[in-house]
């Protein structure tokens, strides 16, 4: 059975002489690795003590690299101290963007600033926790793409305005 860890005693090994990284939900001791690292030392011990999911996951390590993380694992993050609000689906995040960007809208109507709605928006729709305790934000790009929405908008409005000319003056 896997050995439950404790948040505060993966923190207490953040240093060069032991180094403990979480990567989704398990712990690794990666002391003996760090000079093997294909990604160098200095990465591994940057989020020593501490969760390395999203830097893992952001560069995509190969299926190789996660067969050999299970020879570093020494346990499992105690269940009652994993957060809670798990990262949104992909699915979700495009549902909470399209529900963001309707609101870009009506904040033009109503002159506010653009994209204050997200900022009104109720954070837990939009954040998860991390284990450090932050929250995390979906990147604001329904903000950014509601340019895009208008350039849409005003494109299918030329074709359309293009096309009735063409029936009106081919008559
Ligand atoms: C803790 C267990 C880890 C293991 C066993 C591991 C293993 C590996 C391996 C085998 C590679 C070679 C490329 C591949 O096969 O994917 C690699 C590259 C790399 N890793 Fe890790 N890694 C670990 C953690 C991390 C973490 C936590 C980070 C970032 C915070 C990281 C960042 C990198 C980077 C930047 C490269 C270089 C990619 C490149 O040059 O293209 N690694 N790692």
């Amino acid at each position: 059975m896997d050995r439950i860890i404790t948040l505060n005693e993966v923190a207490k090994h953040k240093n060069q002489s032991s180094v403990w990284i979480i990567i989704h939900d398990s712990v690794y001791d990666v002391t003996s690795y760090l000079e093997e690292h294909p990604g160098g030392s200095d990465i591994l011990l940057e989020v020593a003590g501490k969760d390395g999911t999203q830097g893992f996951e952001d560069i995509a390590h190969s299926d190789d690299a996660r067969e050999l993380l299970k020879k570093y694992k020494v346990g499992v993050i105690d269940p009652t101290e994993i957060p809670t609000t798990e990262k949104p689906s992909i699915i979700e995040w495009y549902r909470t963007s399209l529900y963001i960007s309707q609101f870009t809208f009506i904040d033009k109507l109503k002159k506010r600033p653009s994209c204050q709605y997200v900022e009104d928006m109720d954070s837990k729709e939009k954040s998860w926790r991390t284990y450090d305790g932050s929250s995390r934000r979906p990147p604001s790009r329904p903000c950014e793409s509601s340019k895009l929405k208008w350039a849409v908008i005003a494109l299918a409005g030329a074709v359309v305005i293009g096309f009735a000319m063409h029936r009106y003056l081919s008559k």
